[in-house]
């Protein structure tokens, strides 16, 4: 099993977040947040239920915008970015019969990079072949989307974000409906795709994500960041009681 990356990290923030506060209504969800994550990092968010973690991506992808504080992905305004940033959102889910293969969902992952007309077609058809092969799932190329387990999803997902060819790769929650093996090697997978890209994943599974990520940062509308040496049980039992699902994976 892969573990956290050995990679050296320079100072040389991707994403920078300064005092960010964001409330939906009268409902504050986000509070004087700070995070600085370098290029190269593989980074953690946990936290409770509710406690922000979808928002924070979504202001990072630029979906929604900071009411108060700063938000910059590779030095600009994060909406301007989007094509450096791939996405894999959390629980999508298809008809069984949804008429969409899984070579055509990646090939989704080229819109607004190349033209699908002319000569750019066979360099598109390129760039997802390798983007399957990539997740070790070129042999779901032809299966219609809705028939695929939830590891195999996982899978062809993330290949239509790296077929977009992103400098971050920004997953919500990729392992909640994936069994434990399944779990170890999405991060195994991840693990390698570091090697070039920084990683931004959520998570609720923190005594496992502690043996890929090189640090752990906790949102509970507020933030806190730790080196993964520091996480303990204890530690994120004091910070939100029995909400983060803690696992022994030892056996
Ligand atoms: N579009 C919205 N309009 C109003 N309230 C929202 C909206 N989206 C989220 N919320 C609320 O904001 C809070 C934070 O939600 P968010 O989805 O960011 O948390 P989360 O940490 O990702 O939760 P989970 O772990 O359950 O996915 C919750 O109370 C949620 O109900």
């Amino acid at each position: 099993m892969a573990r956290a990356s050995s990679r050296v990290v320079g100072a040389d923030p991707v994403i920078r977040i300064r005092d960010l506060s964001f409330s939906y209504g009268d409902t504050l969800v986000l509070e004087h947040v700070d995070l600085s994550i370098e290029r190269g990092e593989f980074v953690g968010l946990i936290g409770p239920n509710a406690g922000g973690k979808s928002t924070l991506l979504r202001l990072i992808l630029g979906l929604l915008d900071p009411q108060i504080g700063e938000i910059s992905v590779l030095g600009r305004p994060p909406g301007q970015m989007s094509r450096q940033v791939g996405y894999v959102p959390q629980f999508p889910s298809f008809p069984r019969d949804f008429p969409i293969s899984v070579e055509q969902v990646v090939t989704m992952g080229r819109l607004g990079i190349g033209s699908f007309l002319g000569w750019y077609r066979s360099a598109d058809r390129e760039i997802v072949r390798r983007a399957l092969s990539e997740v070790d799932a070129s042999d779901l190329a032809g299966r219609p989307i809705g028939t695929l387990s939830g590891g195999q999803l996982q899978r062809v997902l993330m290949a239509r974000a790296l077929a977009g060819d992103p400098e971050i790769l920004i997953l919500d929650e990729p392992t909640a409906n994936i069994d434990q093996r399944g779990e170890t090697s999405i991060f195994d997978l991840l693990a390698r795709l570091n090697a070039r890209l920084t990683i931004l994943v959520v998570s609720h599974d923190i005594a496992f994500i502690s043996d890929y990520v090189s640090r752990v940062a906790c949102l509970n509308r507020t933030l806190k960041c730790h080196p993964t040496t520091s996480v303990d049980g204890d530690a994120i039992h004091q910070l939100y009681g029995d909400h983060v699902r803690l696992i022994d994976h030892s056996h």
